[in-house]
């Protein structure tokens, strides 16, 4: 039986960049990069996730535009994570990690230049291909 669990996530967007977090040594896959975001609870949509993750992880409150491509995972036999990413825009804060221990603003051509996990690379090559349409301010 495979188990499909659906993990929200923000392509937080800024002046042609775009927002990665770096999962701290206490998290599982530690050292990857990826979206800020996590797991939907029952009773909460994608987006509710997202709004109450990025307040926990970042301490951020963001605007949540455009659904973009499901990207799908199997890291352990069994279990697929299925990533939802947004397109996102901070409303107010500053970042502040909270459980991640590093952050960046990648450009187009840097976004290949850290280790994402695995599941992230199909929208990280989405958004290469998209870009301009996609990360406008
Ligand atoms: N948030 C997030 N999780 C991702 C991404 N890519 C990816 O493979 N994952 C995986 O999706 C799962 C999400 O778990 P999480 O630890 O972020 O979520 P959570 O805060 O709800 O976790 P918890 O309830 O287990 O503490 C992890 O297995 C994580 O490795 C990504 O871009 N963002």
């Amino acid at each position: 039986m495979n188990k499909i669990i659906p993990v929200s996530c923000a392509v937080i967007f800024f002046q042609d960049k775009i927002l990665a977090v770096r999962r701290s040594p206490q998290m599982p896959l530690a050292g990857f990069w990826e979206f800020p975001g996590g797991k939907v609870e029952k009773a909460e949509s994608a987006q509710q996730c997202l709004q109450r993750e990025i307040l926990e992880e970042l301490n951020l409150k963001i605007q949540i535009g455009n659904e973009l491509p499901l990207s799908e995972h199997s890291y352990i036999e069994g279990i697929t994570i299925q990533l939802i990413p947004f397109l996102a825009q901070i409303n107010s804060g500053e970042i502040t990690l909270l459980e991640h221990d590093k952050y960046l603003w990648l450009g187009v051509n840097e976004l290949f230049e850290v280790n994402w996990a695995i599941a992230d690379i199909p929208i990280v090559q989405y958004l290469k291909e998209n870009w301009t349409e996609l990360i406008t301010d």
